[in-house]
C-alpha cells in the first residue's frame, strides 16, 4: 500500500515537478515582454486581409503604424479605413518586397523598427504539374527573398535604436509551413523556409535584443483566401478543412499576443498549438509550461500526426478512385 502510494507520488507528482524545475532554468532565450504602445510597428502586406488587421490592432494599441504594399489604391483605402476605426494616421510605403531597393527606400524613409511584422505572401494552391516553373519562382521570390530584402534593409537601424526596449521580427508563416499538404508544394516550400531563416536569425540577433516570432495561422478569411479559393483543388480543400477556419482580426489578436510574450511558435486556433507541438523539433521554446508540454506529449502526438496521415492518405486515394471511375464511366 505504501510502496503504492510512493510510486503515484513520484510519477504524478515529483518527476514532473523535477522536469518543471529543470527545464524553467535551462530554458533559453530567456522569457521576454515586448512592448508595442507608442512604438514603431512596420507591417508588410498591411493593405488586405491579415496585414490589414494586424495595422488595426496595432493602431488600437497605441503603436506608431506603417504599411507597405504594391497597390498605391489599396494602402491608400486601408489608411483611410484605419483612421475611421482608430483615428490613428498609418504611414503608407509603395514597394514591391522583390524590389531590394524600393524596399530600402521605404525602410529609411519610416524611420527605426520596433516590430517588424514581415506578413506580405502570394499563394496559388495548384498542383506542382499544373503549375508554371515561373510561378514556382514567382512564390518563392516574393515569400522567401521578400523577407531577406525586407530584414537586410530594416536590421542596420533597428540594432542602432536608442530605446533599450526589446525589438521583434515576425513573420506570418502559415500552418501549410509547418505540414506539407497537397496543392501547396510551392507555397509549403516557401513558408518551410521562413522556418529556417527565423531559428538562424534569432542565434544571429539575440545579442541585440531582437526576438523572433511565426505566426503559423490556418485558413483565415481574407481577399487573398477568396482568391485562392476560385482555384483551389478539391483534395487542398478537404486536407486544410482538418484545421478551423478563423477571421483576420482573430489571427492578428493572437499574433500580437504571441508578439508581445516574445513567443518563437505561435499558433492561433487548436489544431495549430497541436500542431506546434507536434512539430516543435529544435525550435526555441521560452515558455516552460509550453516546454512541459512538448516533452510530456511528444509521443502522443505522434501518434495524433500519423492518424492525420492517415485520413489524409485515404481521401486522396478515394478522390483516385472515384476520379478512376469517372473516367471508366464515361469512356
Ligand atoms: N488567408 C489565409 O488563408 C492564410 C494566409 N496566410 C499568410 O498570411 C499572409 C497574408 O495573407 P492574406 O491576408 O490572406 O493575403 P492578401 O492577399 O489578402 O494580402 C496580401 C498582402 O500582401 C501584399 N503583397 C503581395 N505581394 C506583395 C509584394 N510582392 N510586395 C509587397 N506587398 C505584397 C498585398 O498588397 P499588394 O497586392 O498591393 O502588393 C496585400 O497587402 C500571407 O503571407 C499568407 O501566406 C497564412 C495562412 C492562411
Ligand atoms: C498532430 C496534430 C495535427 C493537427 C491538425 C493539423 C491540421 C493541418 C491543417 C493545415 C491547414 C493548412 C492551411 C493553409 C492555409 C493557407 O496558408 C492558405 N489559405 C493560404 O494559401
Amino acid at each position: 500500500m505504501a510502496d503504492a502510494y510512493f510510486s503515484f507520488l513520484t510519477l504524478f507528482i515529483i518527476l514532473p515537478l523535477a522536469l518543471l524545475t529543470f527545464l524553467y532554468f535551462i530554458l533559453r532565450p530567456r522569457p521576454v515582454r515586448i512592448p508595442i504602445k507608442n512604438r514603431h510597428v512596420f507591417i508588410t502586406g498591411g493593405s488586405s486581409g491579415i496585414g490589414l488587421a494586424l495595422a488595426h490592432r496595432a493602431a488600437s494599441e497605441g503603436s506608431r503604424v506603417s504599411i507597405l504594399a504594391r497597390s498605391p489604391n489599396k494602402l491608400e483605402e486601408a489608411r483611410n479605413a484605419v483612421k475611421l476605426a482608430t483615428g490613428v494616421e498609418v504611414a503608407v510605403f509603395e514597394a514591391d518586397v522583390r524590389d531590394y531597393d524600393a524596399v530600402k527606400r521605404a525602410v529609411d524613409e519610416a524611420g527605426p523598427i520596433d516590430v517588424l511584422v514581415l506578413n506580405h505572401g502570394v499563394f496559388t494552391a495548384l498542383e506542382l504539374e499544373k503549375m508554371e516553373l515561373s510561378e514556382v519562382k514567382f512564390t518563392m521570390d516574393v515569400n522567401v527573398m521578400g523577407c531577406f530584402n525586407m530584414i537586410k534593409a530594416s536590421l542596420p537601424a533597428m540594432k542602432n535604436r536608442k530605446d533599450p526596449l526589446p525589438a521583434s521580427i515576425a513573420f506570418v508563416s502559415s500552418q501549410a509551413g509547418q505540414v506539407g499538404i497537397y496543392g501547396y508544394v510551392a507555397y509549403s516550400a516557401s513558408k518551410f523556409a521562413l522556418r529556417g531563416l527565423a531559428e538562424a536569425l534569432q542565434h544571429e540577433v539575440i545579442a541585440d535584443n531582437i526576438h523572433v516570432s511565426l505566426i503559423f495561422p490556418p485558413d483565415t478569411d481574407t481577399p487573398g483566401l477568396v482568391e485562392e479559393n476560385k482555384r483551389r483543388p478539391e483534395l487542398t480543400k478537404i486536407i486544410s478543412a482538418s484545421s478551423s477556419a478563423m477571421k483576420a482580426e482573430e489571427v492578428a489578436q493572437k499574433a500580437f499576443e504571441g508578439i508581445k510574450s516574445g513567443s518563437f511558435i505561435i499558433p492561433c486556433n487548436l489544431e495549430g498549438l497541436a500542431l506546434s507541438i507536434a512539430t516543435a523539433g529544435l525550435s526555441p521554446q521560452r515558455s516552460f509550461l509550453m516546454a512541459f508540454a512538448e516533452v510530456v506529449a511528444a509521443g502522443i502526438m505522434r501518434i495524433v500526426a500519423l492518424c492525420f496521415q492517415w485520413t489524409w492518405y485515404d481521401s486522396i486515394e478515394k478522390w483516385h478512385s472515384q476520379r478512376k471511375g469517372k473516367l471508366t464511366r464515361s469512356s
